[in-house]
């Protein structure tokens, strides 16, 4: 999306042919920094340490992983060896594991001297895709930012309440919970987006204010707590957020810190929605909470933080004491009964087993 005056896409092909170019997102949105990936240690790397994040643009990048491996060695075993590396770097977001899946069963069929390149065609198909999915997705979620937009006094704006970051960073282009927003906003629907900054890595404060700052959509910056007591007041029409793995049940798998806006909307009756391509569904799993694994990171995003500091260079500092440890959970899961509905390509499903079967009959 956006940058100024110029469209991106997170990441895409280099010119060479072989390496892929991102965005690498740990230094915005002080620093717009593109970086070039070689190799497959190289994409591991980007995505366990967020060079790139968010769970569609994880498989992505895995993809093109892929196929940086067979430029090498294009063999069974090759194609295995790649996978592990890439599926162990992080745990929750089940769109790695799709991708790495979806990859490994287009290429086994093949004769060996055609995998490299047919390897790169499908992950860039599959980078394509999902701008699509995401597309659609803006379009399902349209439909309900303008049924509420309706019932608003003229002059009123639609207030939407996100956590972390499911915008375009977190994707190919569009992104999943951003993609009704920057649709709303085309069609000169007043919305408004409270932006939780998102703790401890500031994906909201430092990503998707970032990417609303560069799209011209009005938006509020809060601390993490402050959603609950805005709802309360009636400050918040909906929420909408991303997720990162969603059980066929519909329970919902997203940052830590989605489960308490849940709650929070549940109990002041807002409308909770969640915005997912398909491929994030994990339609082997039934009950979240007992079943997804959630990534525990570093306790130094928690006892650190970065920022620019005020000569102008980015600095990160200590904020708790010297010996004092912290526990980093990534995730939290969202059980299906605290979710209003689940916005798809292909429609807007109720948080059941029935309802994403019926837009996912193939599934039964
Ligand atoms: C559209 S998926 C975005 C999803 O991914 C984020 O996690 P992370 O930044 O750790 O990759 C977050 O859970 C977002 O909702």
């Amino acid at each position: 999306m956006k940058v100024g005056d110029r469209h991106y896409h997170t990441i895409w092909l280099n010119e060479d042919g072989r390496s892929v170019d991102i965005i690498d997102q740990r230094w915005l949105p002080h620093e717009f920094r593109i970086e070039t990936v070689r190799t497959v240690d190289g994409i591991a790397v980007a995505i366990r340490d967020m060079w790139v994040r968010g769970a569609p643009l994880i498989g992505v990048t895995a993809a093109y992983g892929v196929a940086i491996a067979m430029l090498d060695d294009a063999s069974d075993a090759a194609i295995d060896t790649v996978w592990e590396k890439l599926h162990e770097t992080r745990p929750t977001a089940i769109n790695l594991r799709w991708a790495l899946d979806e990859m490994r069963a287009f290429l086994r069929p093949m004769p060996i001297a055609d995998r490299a390149e047919a390897a790169y065609l499908r992950a860039a198909e599959i980078a394509e895709e999902d701008v699509q999915l995401n597309r659609n997705i803006g379009m399902n979620g349209l439909a309900i930012i303008k049924e509420i937009a309706a019932r608003k006094k003229p002059g009123e704006v639609v207030n939407i309440l996100t956590h972390c970051n499911a915008g375009w960073l977190a994707t190919v282009d569009y992104g999943t919970a951003t993609a009704p927003i920057y649709l709303a906003t085309e069609e000169g629907i007043a919305v408004h987006v409270y932006v939780d900054e998102t703790r401890p890595r500031n994906q909201g404060a430092q990503l998707t204010a970032w990417e609303l700052n560069n799209h011209g959509v009005p938006h509020t910056l809060i601390v993490d707590n402050a959603g609950g007591h805005l709802m309360q007041h009636g400050m918040v029409d909906m929420v909408i957020v991303g997720t990162d793995r969603t059980t066929a049940n519909g329970d919902v798998c997203n940052k830590i810190g989605t489960y308490l806006k849940a709650l929070a909307a549940k109990d002041n009756n807002v409308p909770f929605y969640v915005a997912l391509p398909s491929p994030t569904i994990d339609w082997t799993v039934k009950d979240g909470v007992k079943e997804i694994p959630i990534e525990e990171r570093s306790g130094d995003e928690v006892t650190f933080v970065q920022g620019r500091a005020a000569d102008g260079k980015i600095a990160v500092v200590r904020i708790s004491p010297e010996g004092t440890n912290a526990a980093n959970p990534a995730f939290d899961v969202t059980p299906a009964r605290l979710i209003t509905g689940l916005i798809t390509e292909r429609g807007v499903a109720k948080a059941s087993p029935e309802g994403l079967k019926a837009l996912f009959p193939e599934r039964t």
